[in-house]
């Protein structure tokens, strides 16, 4: 998969991108990130990117012109149509759904507003999609892009050894993940759970999903909303709560 990212702190980027798991991702060339800056495309001599909001104000906008170039040298880089993400707090919000199936496209390109964001008219006539990573506004779209750009990078067939595997993350069956545990079995701090001592792998999982529900009951109460559960899973729910209630 190929990642193009349209930013005005290329290095910030490329560093976010080389670290961790989607830095071995882009080293096993499960992935590729590239950078692209506006400023290298600016034609005038102080390489102006943003311009004053129309209309008055306070605040910048980043203009048209060096991002149209900057698109079209990205989109004419690499062979593959690209699908163009501007990132938001205008945009929908980024899900662990979202984020599935934009790591099944083979390319996809992230725009990276600074300033007051972008000027509208290149938004509506070059940008596919527009998301959110939160509903507050940050300095710039980078953080957002970091974000995909992980969230994306980790679920390329490979990048996660079996240690890492991403069925039992957090959101991948729509559940919160289960507590984890590593030794030493007993501290000051506590005990782990017998049953993960057990060596009884069906008791284990029966746990972890009781785990999963339970958390999922107490802390996102609207994700267990949007979930069918089959008949296991309603069963140790209820028990969790019975367990909780006492
Ligand atoms: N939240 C976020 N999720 O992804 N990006 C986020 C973000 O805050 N980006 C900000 C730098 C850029 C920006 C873009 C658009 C607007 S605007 N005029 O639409 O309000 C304000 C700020």
């Amino acid at each position: 998969m190929r990642i193009d990212v349209v930013t005005l702190f290329p290095d910030f980027m490329r560093q976010c991108a080389a670290v961790g798991v989607v830095g071995r991702a882009q080293q096993r060339e499960l992935l590729q990130v590239q950078t692209w800056n506006p400023r290298d495309y600016a034609t005038d001599n102080y390489r102006t990117v943003d311009g004053r909001t129309c209309g008055g104000g306070p605040g910048m906008v980043m203009l048209i012109e060096p991002l149209r170039k900057t698109l079209e040298a990205m989109r004419e880089a690499a062979p593959k149509p690209v699908h163009l993400i501007y990132l938001s707090p205008q945009g929908a919000r980024l899900t662990q759904g979202r984020v599935e199936a934009l790591a099944e496209m083979p390319r996809i390109a992230l725009l990276c507003g600074r300033y007051e964001g972008v000027d509208e008219r290149l938004l509506a006539h070059e940008v596919d999609e527009e998301l959110s990573i939160g509903d507050y506004v940050l300095s710039g779209g980078e953080l957002g892009a970091a974000v995909i750009i992980d969230a994306v990078g980790r679920l390329q067939e490979g990048a996660l050894n079996d240690a890492q595997s991403a069925e039992q993350d957090s959101f991948s069956n729509g559940l919160l993940d289960c507590p984890h545990y590593a030794k030493p079995v007993h501290d000051a701090l506590g005990d782990v759970p017998e049953v993960l001592l057990s060596g009884d792998h069906a008791a284990i999982r029966r746990w972890r999903l009781k785990q999963s529900l339970g958390r999922t009951w107490l802390r996102r109460p609207d994700l267990l909303a949007q979930r069918a559960l089959d008949k296991e899973s309603r069963a140790l729910l209820d028990e969790f709560r019975r367990e909780h209630a006492q």
